[in-house]
């Protein structure tokens, strides 16, 4: 299989070029040429068997020229293992119609170590095997960062520099990252918000010379394994419910729309997704363009779930690429004109198929801590302020219909105890191995919005220019 960028101009790639390369060199984001179909006879088989077999079995014709089958089972088994002993996803019912699919029982509490455990197994076995060492440049608003670090670090062939948008991300995903004590790991603490980290880190594999230098490599969205990996739990959860027989749709809490174009994934490869819903927290760009059809940048504003606290949703290029049919002069097009004055939109009928998949909902953070009240008084269950604001757009906008709903919960409610407090007056306490959390001693720069000066530290710091260990 190939992979090509969604702005037409970069070469059409391997999967393993794809997965050290992040951002196109055209500035677009690789997908693949075309999306591989799962029959209902293969989805029905799905049912019961371990997470990791389904997993090695739906991303397996993606990188089949890359990886060969045993050694894929083996890196899923492995990337697993580390998963709470609950299983890796677990549905749970919330009351007739509804489900939580828990995505936060990997080791940083939240849904990204589904993918990024995977990716750390990938980047070893494929650097393993070209003999070459890499630095990632990643920039998170509080998840994205820990899981990243936890997948990377001590890893022999890799240098990871992660950029958090200073003071806007909770105290313990915080501490989740500044504290690891591994000579790979690097932190960063950019004066300014999420989307000032990531246009810094596109900004770095924009620039050709130090990209090839440095050997940059990405962990956030951008780069394709990441939606591979997350396409899986749609996959499980779908056809513990009853696909193909059944139809489902899913609700999902939305910031840089990773996680739900992973949904659309599993759709365009025949999954029967009847709807996307998105819910937004006051950021919500996303919302306003399922309303309007034109997406509209607008200050970031800093809220309890500061996780999605992102107005660039990277991913959106991605489900651009199928609206515009894929057109990629068209979407470098609309994205020049997004980058430049903060805005572009689509036409009517573009509009209106995004509209026959997906819906939005918005959510400020009284109604958050109302959602996350409400929860704990109808289900017993505690939920952080992501995962409320996937369940309370499910609730608004799924109605009563019979198609079973399923709202993605991508936080352990510990990584917000505040909020979380505020709503239920209840603390929630986290895993007993990481109770001494907060006193570790913690490591972290804090460095300008300045691209130059990133780009000196991350010279600095990495070991770009030594000989990879041999496999
Ligand atoms: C806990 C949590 N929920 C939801 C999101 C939004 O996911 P996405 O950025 O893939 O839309 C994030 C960040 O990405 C997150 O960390
Ligand atoms: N919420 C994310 C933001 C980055 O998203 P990604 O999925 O593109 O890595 C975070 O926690 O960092």
């Amino acid at each position: 299989m190939r992979y090509v960028s969604t702005r037409g101009q970069a070469p059409r790639l391997s999967f393993d070029d794809v997965l050290l390369a992040g951002l196109a060199r055209d500035g677009g984001l690789y997908l693949p040429e075309e999306w591989p179909t799962l029959s209902p006879e293969e989805l029905a088989g799905f049912a019961g068997r371990p997470y990791a077999e389904v997993a090695a079995a739906v991303m397996r014709p993606f990188l089949a020229e890359s990886c060969a089958a045993e050694a894929l089972d083996d890196l899923t088994a492995r990337a697993y293992s580390s998963f709470a002993r609950t299983g890796t996803c677990p549905l749970v019912q919330l009351d007739e119609g509804r489900w939580l699919l828990e995505l936060f029982h990997g080791p940083t509490l939240a849904f990204k170590d589904v993918a990024l455990q995977l990716l750390g197994e990938l980047f070893d076995h494929v650097l393993a095997r070209r003999g070459e060492r890499i630095t990632i440049v990643g920039a998170t608003s509080g998840d994205t960062g820990s899981a990243a670090i936890e997948a990377c670090r001590d890893r022999e062939r890799v240098d990871i520099f992660i950029l958090h948008p200073k003071g806007r991300v909770s105290e313990v995903q915080r501490r989740q990252m500044t504290t690891v004590e591994a000579a790979n790991v690097h932190n960063i603490a950019v004066e300014g918000t999420f989307d000032d980290c990531q246009a810094l880190v596109k900004a770095m594999f924009n620039d050709p010379a130090f990209r090839d230098q440095q050997r940059l490599a990405a962990v956030n969205s951008i780069n394709f394994a990441r939606i591979l990996a997350q396409i899986v739990y749609y996959v499980t959860a779908a056809v513990a419910l009853g696909a193909p027989h059944r139809r489902v749709a899913f609700s999902v809490p939305t910031g840089n729309f990773g996680n739900v174009f992973a949904g659309y994934a599993a759709k365009r490869m025949g999954l029967p997704v009847e709807r996307l819903i998105v819910g937004s927290n006051s950021n919500d760009i996303l919302t306003r363009f399922f309303e309007t059809g034109a997406m509209e940048a607008q200050g970031v504003i800093p809220t309890l779930s500061p996780s999605m606290d992102i107005q660039v949703s990277s991913n959106f290029e991605r489900l651009l690429f199928d609206l515009l049919d894929g057109d990629g002069a068209a979407v470098a097009r609309e994205m020049e004109r997004f980058k430049q004055s903060g805005r572009f939109a689509v036409e009517r009928s573009r509009l209106e198929r995004a509209l026959e998949t997906f819906s939005g909902a918005r959510y400020d953070d009284a109604r958050t801590r109302a959602e996350i009240a409400r929860v704990r008084r109808e289900t017993g269950l505690l939920v952080d302020p992501h995962s409320a604001i996937g369940i309370a757009a499910g609730r608004e906008l799924h109605g009563k219909s019979d198609v079973p709903l399923i709202s993605l919960a991508t936080a352990h409610p510990a990584k917000f105890p505040d909020a979380v407090e505020a709503a239920t007056g209840e603390r929630p306490a986290l895993p007993e191995r990481l109770a001494d959390l907060y006193e570790r001693p913690e490591r972290c720069t804090a460095l300008p919005n300045d691209l130059a000066e990133v780009e000196a530290y991350v010279r600095a710091h990495s070991r770009a220019g030594e000989r990879a260990p041999s496999a």
